[in-house]
């Protein structure tokens, strides 16, 4: 008895003494993953300052700022692509050449109108060897209610160092700051070697098919190639994830796709003392609550979201950075807790949105039609298709029709890697200027650009905005009370001020572990 009782002892301690081994190999696993063969801690690439500092006198400081005032108060509000106020738009145009003088007089510099009101400028560099880059912005903006703002929307005031209004960072931030930083430059003598286009679109807000698309289609017309694209869609990070201190910069290597549907339900008119047991409201409603109810599939680590966690993971304190550079082990427990947050959800998944909805004509009448729109961004790995197919099944009533109004799929990747010009020029002039940026990562824009007309020029676009997000900036972004803090558009002058220097390399060194001192 006592020897089995021994015997009993021994192989309970020789169980536990296994799981104990295998919990230990695992945690050294995870360790050796996260310290020895974690990522690079960000890019440190080539650390030259370009020619020309940017410094500014007080009166350049002023001017700047009120520059960007100037453009806000005009009020260049697309409704939709029937609907636009073209007045404001044409204003826009006559502003531009008012404040930018060197821009417009500039004997390299040729000027167009695209589309009757959209921009491209051809800034032609001394050296045609070079391939060209563009520089992509919009001036429309969404429109702005008068209810819930600090301050009139189109008023630019400045409260507490911001400048409040609609246009303050989507996007005329960047449609004056890429003309104010050329004109900073031409002030100061300077003509570039590389070639490059601006190019500032008037109905970015309503599909951009007058605009960017035909600045887009004229310049294939001339053979243009071109060696990168930047545009607006994503910003510097600051406090998005829990578990990394300091700001993060994220490049959009791709934007979502997107279908905007339109959803109807049929029924007889008639008399509300009689009604029939669903009315085209109800049965619409039902179908929508279905939509919503049952959200399309969470499709974390099927496309290029997991790369911004991988670039990261370094950044994550401890035992988070365990969890990022293990992410074939923690992907679920991650992938659950990117649902939680609608900006963290919106990368994981295609979203669903109903948007407007528009029933009934009379209290006493039963409704003849009710109608919705609904709004779809498509996630990376997923097709118009296979959404549209899961959005037939899921409200599974033929009485509701559907319209397409609008459906793309999401964009191509662009590479990312440091081999390649316009990465490595963006994250060079990020680390001049954003000393604290401690990454440089690729992500996906969850919203749409112009740049996705540019595809066939180029396959390098990469979707940036040089300005520090905390997530409560996220809200604003077409919501209330949007602003710029007159430090930040100053930041977001001087990087265009830098990029566009920094761009007229002709070899890229090769990318160096440690150069932020070199
Ligand atoms: C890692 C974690 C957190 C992720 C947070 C996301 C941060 C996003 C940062 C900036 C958002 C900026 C908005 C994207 C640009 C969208 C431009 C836009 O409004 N486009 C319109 C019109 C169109 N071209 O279709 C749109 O409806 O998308
Ligand atoms: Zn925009
Ligand atoms: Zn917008």
């Amino acid at each position: 008895m006592a020897k089995r009782w021994c015997r009993l002892r021994g192989e309970a301690w020789a169980a536990c003494l296994g799981l104990c081994g295998a919990a230990l190999a695992l945690l050294a696993v995870l360790l050796v993953r996260a310290y020895v063969l974690r990522p690079p801690p960000g890019p440190r690439l080539w650390g030259r300052r370009a020619a020309l500092g940017f410094e500014l006198s007080a009166r350049d400081r002023q001017e700047l700022k009120e520059a960007l005032r100037g453009a806000i108060k005009i009020q260049t509000v697309s409704f939709s692509p029937e609907d636009q106020n073209t007045t404001a738009l044409a204003e826009f145009g006559n502003y531009i050449k008012k404040v930018f003088p060197a821009v417009f007089s500039t004997k390299f510099i040729q000027h167009e109108i695209i589309g009757g009101y959209s921009h491209l400028f051809t800034v032609q560099g001394s050296d045609p060897q070079l391939m060209p880059y563009m520089l992509l912005a919009h001036m429309d903006v969404v429109p702005a209610s008068q209810e819930g703002w600090h301050v009139p929307p189109f008023s630019a005031k400045e409260l507490d160092g911001f400048i409040y209004g609609r246009g303050t960072v989507d996007n005329k931030n960047s449609a004056i700051g890429i003309l104010q930083a050329l004109e900073f430059l031409l002030r100061r003598d300077y003509r570039p070697c590389r070639s490059f286009y601006i190019g500032i679109g008037h109905d970015e807000e309503v599909s951009g098919h007058k605009g960017a698309m035909k600045i887009a289609a004229l310049l294939k017309t001339r053979g243009v190639k071109l060696s990168f694209l930047l545009d607006e869609g994503s910003v510097i990070l600051d406090g998005f994830l829990v578990g990394i201190k300091n700001p993060v910069a994220v490049i959009a290597i791709t934007e979502k796709g997107s279908i905007t549907a339109n959803f109807s339900v049929e029924k007889e008119q008639g008399h509300s003392s009689v009604p029939p047991k669903e009315t085209s409201i109800g049965i619409l409603a039902a179908a929508l609550s279905r939509l919503e109810q049952n959200p399309m599939p969470n499709l974390f680590g099927h496309g290029p979201e997991i790369m911004i966690l991988e670039h990261l993971a370094s950044e994550f304190c401890f035992p988070l950075n365990l969890v990022m550079t293990n992410l074939w082990l923690f992907s679920p427990i991650v992938s659950r807790i990117f649902e939680q947050k609608p900006s963290t959800n919106a990368l994981i998944r295609t979203t669903t949105a109903i948007t407007m909805f528009n029933a009934g004509i009379k209290s006493n009448v039963i409704p003849p039609s009710a109608k919705a729109t609904v709004n779809f961004r498509i996630h990376p790995s997923q097709k118009v298709e296979e959404v549209l197919e899961i959005v037939k099944n899921t409200i599974a009533d033929d009485r509701v029709k559907i319209h397409l109004q609008e459906a793309f799929d999401p964009l191509p990747v662009s590479p990312w890697d440091n081999h390649v010009f316009g990465v490595q020029i963006i994250q060079r002039t990020l680390l001049d200027v954003f000393p604290d940026v401690s990454n440089v990562a690729p992500g996906i824009c969850i919203g749409n650009t112009d740049s996705r007309h540019f595809t066939n020029l180029t396959d390098a676009i990469y979707r940036f905005n040089p300005l520090v997000f905390k997530p409560d900036d996220l809200p604003r972004v077409h919501g209330l009370n949007e602003r710029i803090s007159i430090e930040g558009y100053e930041k977001q002058v001087e990087f265009l001020y830098q990029l566009i220097q920094n761009s007229d390399i002709n070899k890229l060194p090769e990318p160096h572990a440690n150069s932020h001192e070199l």
